[in-house]
């Protein structure tokens, strides 16, 4: 039985005057029907593949799932091994790597401007593979959170994770070679994954959110390069949010919205805007939800800041027993604040700190731990970086006793376990520390990641 909210009949009248029959109905008919589930796998951390999984054409570490499986009860999904997104939305995969040669990555600079829940950002992380700079903002101080927590399971190290409004990335003149916009919209694409869009949705709003995503582009369009290339995207099918604000920004700026092709087979569907398209992926043609992707060039010139060596040194030398948490730590500067110690890529070093300037950060790099009168603790989310170098005593958890861990309970120690931080993994994959004290084993997984679900283990 569907017992889902009607659609909106405006939305529905909108369709009907927009598509040919019977194409009208075959849309309106594919928004009933369940959403399909897919993941992307965490190359650097496992390649598992899903029992009964079909590959994403766009995405080589997205898979199709059969049935939505409950992710809260599988540890490798606490680990970041892998993160559930919608396979449309994967296509920012394809786009970068035609638009980004290998040999181009090393120094690229990234901004996903409206990064929550994580899903995109991860997806560049994966992309960027340790190398260049990913700054992932989100300006909702609970959902930055999540993108933080998000961003810390995937455990790439050149990341900077910030919660400020794009008004505040005017100021980062022709600082990002690639900056993704992933507007807040109208969510039509969304209309099949639950009631929530359905009832959010009102003409009134699907306007305001066209006024929101040109304030959203004006503000942060001066932080991009010349040459360099926004690519926007919204999960609706609102011409309003999507065509309607490319032309308006090229006909306000100087750029040019790229010509992007896919294969037929893809069944994605081009929409022509200005000189070049947008692509739109409508659920009765395409395996995913709703979405609409394009990019575009900035034309004009964009004075670059000069990134300066700041005076006041901040940057610290780790003892060799620190430094050795990492596996290339000769690649990393280290800095201390209230005795916490991170680390972060070297070449970035002098840019982070431009960007502590004028951002609001609220993680960045990798955090290693705490010094406090000559004793080092690790931090509880060290485990989770793929440049961690693994040197504690280690346990591999069966499924069971991984989720008791995860749900932040108390274990027994092993005969055997030395006293001190032991490393918890499930599948060889790290997912947090305990500390033995001979008794118990604490558990140190990060108090608000636990899993507060109830588990039925019998
Ligand atoms: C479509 S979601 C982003 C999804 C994310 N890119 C991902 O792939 O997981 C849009 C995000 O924009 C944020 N947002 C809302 N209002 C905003 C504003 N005025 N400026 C920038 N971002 C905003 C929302 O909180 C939301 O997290």
């Amino acid at each position: 039985m569907n017992n889902k909210t009607p659609l909106p009949e405006a939305f529905l009248a909108r369709i009907r005057k927009t598509f040919p029959l019977p194409e009208q109905e075959q849309l309106v008919q594919s928004l009933e029907l369940p959403p399909i589930s897919s993941v992307r796998i965490n190359p650097r951390k496992t390649n598992i593949n899903f029992p009964a999984s079909q590959p994403v054409p766009w995405c080589k570490h997205g898979f199709y799932l059969k049935e939505r499986p409950l992710y809260t009860i599988n540890p490798l999904f606490h680990a970041g091994a892998f993160y559930p997104q919608e396979a449309s939305s994967m296509f920012l995969w394809h786009i970068l790597e035609q638009l980004l040669p290998k040999a181009d990555r090393e120094d690229i600079k990234i901004l996903d401007l409206c990064g929550a829940p994580g899903g995109k950002a991860s997806l560049i992380a994966s992309l960027l593979d340790g190398q260049g700079l990913l700054v992932a903002n989100e300006v909702i101080r609970s959902r930055a959170e999540i993108l933080k927590e998000n961003m810390l399971k995937w455990g790439a190290p050149n990341v900077v994770v910030t919660r400020s409004d794009p008004a505040k990335f005017t100021e980062l003149s022709g600082l990002f070679d690639i900056m993704v916009v992933d507007a807040p919209c109208s969510g039509e694409g969304m209309f099949r994954k639950g009631d929530w869009a359905r009832s959010q949705w009102s003409q009134d709003n699907t306007a305001l959110c066209a006024v929101r995503q040109r304030r959203i582009l004006q503000d942060a369009w001066p932080a991009l390069k010349e040459n360099g290339l926004l690519i926007y995207s919204t999960c609706t099918f609102n011409p309003e949010e999507n065509e309607e604000n490319l032309k308006w920004l090229v006909k306000k700026q100087m750029a040019e919205v790229l010509t992007l092709t896919t294969p037929s087979e893809w069944n994605i569907t081009e929409i022509p805007v200005e000189t070049g398209n947008g692509l739109a992926f409508y659920p009765h043609k395409v395996k995913g939800e709703g979405f609409f992707i394009a990019v575009v060039r900035k034309n004009e010139f964009q004075k670059p800041l000069s990134v300066r060596k700041p005076k006041k040194k901040s940057v610290i030398t780790p003892t060799s027993d620190v430094a050795a948490l990492l596996k290339y730590p000769q690649q990393f500067s280290f800095f201390e604040n209230l005795n916490q110690w991170s680390a972060f890529p070297q070449k970035y070093e002098s840019l982070l700190f431009l960007l502590q300037k004028q951002l609001d950060i609220i993680n960045f790099g990798i955090v290693l731990g705490n010094q406090q009168r000559k004793k080092f603790t690790p931090a509880l989310t060290l485990p989770f970086s793929w440049e961690f170098n693994n040197r504690f005593p280690t346990i591999d958890l069966d499924k069971e006793e991984a989720l008791h861990y995860l749900k932040g309970e108390t274990l027994l120690p092993k005969q055997g376990l030395p006293n001190g931080v032991v490393l918890l993994t499930y599948q060889n994959i790290p997912i947090g520390f305990v500390k033995n004290v001979g008794t118990r084993c604490n558990n140190l997984f990060p108090k608000n990641w636990r899993i507060r679900m109830e588990i039925d283990f019998s």
